[in-house]
């Protein structure tokens, strides 16, 4: 029951998403898929356990994004430019202390808020015919966590 209902509820926000941004259909969509790692320290306040103290992670994000059209290229978007725009966004959690970012001053900087943060970031600069579909985030080769539509 639980999976049908997360199906469903899948299918109805594609649905929303095509009639937000005017796509004709939700069925069939271009995926690309870019990765960028950085490396940023941060402390979990409020957690009851070792995570609370200061501590370093080497994090790797993986951005998906989709579209129903290729541009004249055939492309989703330009590696390059995907790549750069996500470069520029994880520049300022590069080498960083995570919790003294603006984001972070009142959310934890978990990987799920990291993921978050990521993703809205991104949304905000791209054109209505492409959309960020997940932003995933490992704090460790074992551990991810990801915000998505
Ligand atoms: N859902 C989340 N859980 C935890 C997060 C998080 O961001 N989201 N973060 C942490 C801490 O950052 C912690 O450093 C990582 O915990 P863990 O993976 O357990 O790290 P360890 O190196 O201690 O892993 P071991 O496998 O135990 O060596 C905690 N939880």
């Amino acid at each position: 029951m639980t999976l049908i209902l997360s199906e469903v509820e899948l299918i109805v926000k594609q649905i929303v998403f095509s009639a937000d941004k005017k796509c004709t259909g939700f069925l069939n969509m271009y995926e690309l898929v870019v990765e960028k790692t950085f490396a940023g320290a941060h402390n979990l306040r409020a957690y009851d356990g070792e995570c609370e103290r200061l501590h370093g992670h080497n994090w790797r994000v993986e951005v998906t994004l989709k579209a129903e059209k290729l541009n004249e290229l055939g492309m989703v978007m330009d590696f390059k430019d995907i790549k750069k725009r996500l470069e520029e966004i994880l520049s300022r959690f590069d080498h960083s202390y995570l919790n003294e970012l603006s984001e972070f001053k009142e959310e934890n900087p978990t990987t799920e808020n990291v993921s978050k943060v990521i993703y809205d970031n991104l949304s905000e600069q791209l054109p209505p015919e492409i959309f960020v579909a997940k932003v995933k985030t490992w704090e460790s080769e074992k551990c991810a966590a990801a915000y998505y539509i």
